[in-house]
């Protein structure tokens, strides 16, 4: 069994500024890979020996080459943790952040996999990445508010498979460097820091950025290994009689030391479980004691190859914090590793709780891969996916702009085969059902009302099916009549604008809202900084009121296109939505996975279709939102009068009768808040 952490030390050079009052140089001593340090008496002197030791004059580049073959693993598709762990002011956010003249592990890590990217010539390579911050035993999603520079709170589940996932976590999909730079040091300022006496910026919670990196095989596009490199800046371990905190500062302090000791607590767990052997289950292992310990849960099994960055201050008033770093270090590299390497070369893990397996569904006929891809093994942690017919098991592909970051490999997907009561499962379920002194008669009934609900819920889902085509069509036929032309002349524009504004008055409604049922065009004057699709006013001579509008009509038209299989067509419109409302992190996100997914690189994103619940029924007033009714509520059937009843006025205008004109109405309506509805999604 192997490790499952190893550990390279870094020692840092004395503060310019004295602060690290005497030192001596006989303190910590490093000779190869072995240091040693004085006790805090001078009096007794502590040996250790670790993978590698980077004294005082180690730059940044020779630590970043020492953890390099680490990113090579996860090309593999194998996860990967680096933590920097040590006191308070020794150097982990130096280490794994460093600044611009001097760039730490994390920027030369994305400039390393941007380089392979460039390299590679049969597969592509995307990358995109999630950061979150643990702040007084809270997560914040870091990006979860860019543009706004406010991190978002975010609760931690635990999904079916028993991982701890972060949900909601915003992952970020990047194309370059220089974009990952602009999003991350954007996010990393909104990280919580403050002045204390040994640190004048002193990280006051724990860091995870997450980099999920993703190979896809260009002549097999279902190719893909996924794998991702965990890096966490810890908060450093306070000795409060050093840092003189104020009470505020106290309290982060603690919480700080409280998950840094549940962290040695896990360690000493899985180290006393390996000495009783694994199936012991005496040994409680308290990883929901701090919700760090909890997203760490993972790489703490062994489920992915660890490195610990101990990081280490110089001078006499850190000697007994010395010595407790590197006796951490020192348990933590006893942890066994759960990674084995099998006889063909793949990895897999060794002891997979059975929760961990749950893999695809068995393969219908059709779906078996074809000969000349290669065989998916259900052990791998990381899926090299063969079969275009069955959904990729691994990772939620990047097409998925909000995920957990830290969930596993492997996720059980629901299908039409598992949603239905029976299948597989059926056989082993009534073997339980036996053991557990289930009778026959029982186990007969409870067949039939499995079968029953089984035909109840496939008739549903045809219906559902039935339904949701109807509506495509309907929304299809309402985007041929008024969607926007590109080609129209500026007289037929003009036109339409005035329609626009007749039906606003005479629906009484917001001219934006009568926009949809029959958007204004209006060419552009000047080129459009991002989209190339001229339709909307000039930016320059809205308010920020009209603007946010037409970003949100534009959008609203994109996600036709977009639910129309145009993702052409659709990304144009959300460029040029994003003129609008440049500050929209999330039509930024989108419009990104619309141009990874035209170049093929991930699945098309799915538009996720929200119902905004409503409290009060269902009444259409002068001021009503559409985007506030629920689709049952369009559904019923109006005659004009009822409109009329309501506020919103019907006009015949050429129709034959009225009910043609209500249907009409109706019809509008329903693709107004269909597109509402989508606008809530994105823009709000
Ligand atoms: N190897 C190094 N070379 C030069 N300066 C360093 C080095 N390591 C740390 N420093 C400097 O020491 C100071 C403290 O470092 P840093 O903020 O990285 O500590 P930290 O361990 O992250 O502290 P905290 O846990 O309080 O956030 C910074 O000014 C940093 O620039």
């Amino acid at each position: 069994m192997s490790k499952a952490i190893a550990c390279h030390v870094r020692v840092r050079p004395p503060a310019p500024d004295g602060n690290d009052c005497k030192i001596n140089d006989e303190d910590i001593k490093i000779e190869g890979n072995k240091i040693s340090a004085l006790n805090s008496q001078g009096d007794k002197r502590y040996h250790f020996e670790f993978e590698k030791c980077h004294d005082v004059n180690s730059t940044q580049e020779e630590v970043f080459d020492s953890i390099a073959p680490f990113i090579e693993q996860a090309y593999q598709g194998i996860n990967c943790t680096i933590f920097a762990y040590g006191v308070t002011g020794s150097g982990k956010t130096h280490t794994m952040q460093g600044d611009e003249e001097d760039p730490g592990i994390i920027p030369r890590i994305v400039n390393a996999v941007f380089q392979k990217r460039s390299q590679l010539k049969k597969s592509t390579l995307s990358l995109s990445f999630s950061y979150v911050e643990i702040l007084k035993d809270e997560v914040y999603d870091l990006l979860g508010s860019l543009g706004h520079y406010q991190p978002r709170k975010r609760d931690i589940r635990t999904s079916s498979d028993g991982q701890n996932i972060v949900a909601d976590l915003v992952v970020h999909p990047v194309e370059s460097e220089e974009q990952f730079t602009v999003q991350y040091d954007a996010a990393a300022k909104t990280r919580k820091t403050a002045s204390t006496k040994l640190n004048s910026s002193s990280s006051r919670s724990h860091a995870i950025l997450t980099l999920h990196i993703e190979i896809r095989n260009n002549e097999y596009p279902n190719q893909v290994r996924s794998g991702k490199i965990c890096l966490t800046d810890l908060a450093g371990s306070e000795n409060n009689n050093l840092t003189g905190n104020d009470r505020e500062r106290m309290r982060e302090s603690a919480a700080i030391n409280t998950s840094l000791t549940t962290l040695g607590k896990i360690v000493d767990a899985l180290n006393l479980k390996a000495q009783r052997g694994r199936a012991d289950s005496t040994v409680f292992v308290p990883y929901r004691e701090s919700k760090l310990t909890r997203l760490l849960q993972d790489a703490l099994e062994g489920h992915s190859q660890n490195l610990l960055i101990c990081c280490l201050a110089p001078g006499e008033k850190f000697a007994r914090d010395t010595i407790n770093t590197l006796q951490f270090a020192k348990k933590s590299t006893a942890v066994e590793n759960r990674l084995q390497v099998d006889g063909n070369g793949s990895r897999r893990l060794s002891q997979v709780p059975a929760r961990r397996l749950s893999g695809p569904p068995s393969r219908r006929p059709s779906q078996v891969p074809p000969p000349h891809a290669p065989r998916c093994d259900r052990l791998i942690p990381f899926r090299i996916h063969t079969d275009p017919n069955v959904p990729f098991m691994g990772r939620p592909s990047l097409g998925r702009p909000v995920l957990s970051a830290l969930a596993p490999n492997i996720k059980p997907v629901r299908t039409a085969g598992n949603r239905t009561a029976g299948g597989k499962n059926r056989g082993k379920a009534d073997k339980e059902n036996m053991a557990s002194g289930t009778s026959e008669g029982k186990l007969d009934r409870r067949k039939v009302a499995n079968r029953k609900s089984a035909t109840v819920t496939e008739k549903h889902t045809q219906q559902d099916d039935a339904e949701k085509a109807k509506e495509q069509q309907a929304q299809s036929d309402c985007l041929s009549d008024r969607l926007i032309d590109q080609d129209k002349q500026h007289t037929g524009a003009q036109e339409e604008n005035e329609a626009a504004q007749n039906l606003a008055q005479g629906a009484q409604m917001s001219l934006p809202q009568a926009a949809v049922f029959a958007p204004a065009i209006e060419p552009v004057s000047g080129p459009s900084p991002t989209g190339d699709d001229n339709v909307g006013p000039d930016i320059a001579s809205l308010n920020d009121e009209a603007r946010v509008n037409w970003g949100k009509t534009l959008v609203s038209h994109a996600r036709v296109y977009h639910q129309a299989g145009d993702l052409e067509r659709a990304l144009q419109l959300y460029k040029r939505a994003y003129d609008y409302v440049p500050q929209n992190h999330r039509l930024e996100r989108r419009i990104f996975e619309l141009e990874l997914s035209l170049k093929g690189m991930i699945s098309p994103p799915k538009l996720t279709s929200t119902s905004i619940r409503v409290k009060e029924p269902f009444k259409i007033t002068n001021d009503t939102d559409v985007g506030s009714m629920t689709p049952n509520d369009l559904k019923r059937p109006r005659s004009s009068s009822s409109y009329e009843r309501i506020g919103v006025k019907v006009t015949h205008a050429g129709e034959d009768d009225e009910r043609g004109a209500a249907k009409r109405v109706k019809e509008d309506v329903q693709c107004c808040a269909s597109r509402r509805l989508a606008i809530h999604d994105l823009v709000n």
